[in-house]
């Protein structure tokens, strides 16, 4: 479990015994919803997951956040702020599936289950002739309705295989610049109150500078479509001299339609809100508009 990696992180940082952290586990709307077949936009999107452990802050009831970032909207609730990210790990969808090693060996309009409009699209995108199922609830599930043949593949991130030490599950991995990651996947990010400044340093000394700057870049980029963008979102990050290059994508839910845009430089806000704005103009209000989640 990943607040248990950010103890035993901040145990070993600062010398103190992991006993003094106490990790309190609360489950989130994000986490009960899962036997539900609506998507998680539909459920209440951006917060979904953060909800009760943005509350227990607020409250003072816990002191350190402990999220998956992609699940963290881009404007937190007052009050309280994203100081530090740990290494990134894998950021690529997982193909699972087993029936085919791949996407291309499915068969004509075979199902796929997902409940994600972004793997949905790009699912799409290759495929347009397979009919997508919904499909929810913790990896055991998924794959026992793959063994079931509720769905005839399905693809998870990586990410979240690994840290529960069920990558083995993976069928295959997906190309990452033709599937896209979802803005900030696969990094954890820790949230404190801002006006905790002993807690923002401590955690602080847990910050990964290289995935700050591409978390930052993509998270900035994704602040820039939430305002005026509903359609699935695809974010690749690469840092090379100090410089970060982002590839960002947005794409009709049927997949037919996408738009790309990329931009480099050392201020990760600038080269996100970059990429951003340069999608928007591209797609322009009447796609915005048309292919706008409900
Ligand atoms: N939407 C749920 C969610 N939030 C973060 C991860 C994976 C772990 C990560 O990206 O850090 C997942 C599961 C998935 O998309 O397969």
């Amino acid at each position: 479990m990943q607040a248990r990696l950010v103890r035993s992180l901040l145990a070993s940082t600062h010398g103190v015994s992991e006993d003094d952290i106490a990790i309190e586990v609360l489950s989130t709307g994000g986490d009960r919803s899962q036997a539900s077949n609506a998507s998680l936009s539909d459920i209440g999107g951006k917060g979904l997951f953060t909800k009760e452990i943005d509350d227990a802050m607020l409250s003072g009831r816990v002191d350190i956040g402990v999220h998956s970032s992609k699940d963290v909207a881009t404007r937190l609730p007052d009050g309280l702020a994203l100081v530090a990210f740990l290494e990134r790990e894998d950021v690529r969808d997982a193909f699972l599936s087993v029936k085919v090693q791949s996407i291309d060996h499915l068969a004509e309009r075979a199902k796929f289950g997902t409940s994600s409009i972004r793997r949905a699209a790009q699912v799409l995108r290759q495929r347009p002739d397979l009919e997508i199922v919904p499909f929810r609830g913790n990896v055991g599930t998924r794959l026992q309705k793959l063994i079931d043949g509720v769905a005839d593949a399905t693809l998870l991130a990586m990410a979240g295989l690994n840290r529960l030490g069920e990558g083995h599950r993976a069928t295959g991995q997906l190309d990452p610049e033709i599937f896209m990651p979802a803005p900030a996947q696969g990094a954890i990010g820790l949230a404190v109150r801002s006006d905790d400044k002993r807690m923002a340093a401590l955690v602080s000394a847990l910050d990964h500078a290289p995935t700050n700057m591409t978390i930052t870049g993509e998270r900035a980029m994704l602040a820039i479509l939430d305002g005026s963008c509903r359609t699935p979102v695809g974010a690749l990050s690469s840092l090379a001299n100090g410089q970060l290059t982002l590839k960002g994508q947005i794409l009709s839910l049927d997949g037919q339609t996408a738009f790309d845009s990329t931009a480099s430089g050392t201020d990760p806000l600038v080269v996100g809100r970059a990429v951003g704005e340069d999608l928007l103009k591209q797609a322009g209000t009447e796609f915005l508009a048309k292919w706008a989640q409900a």
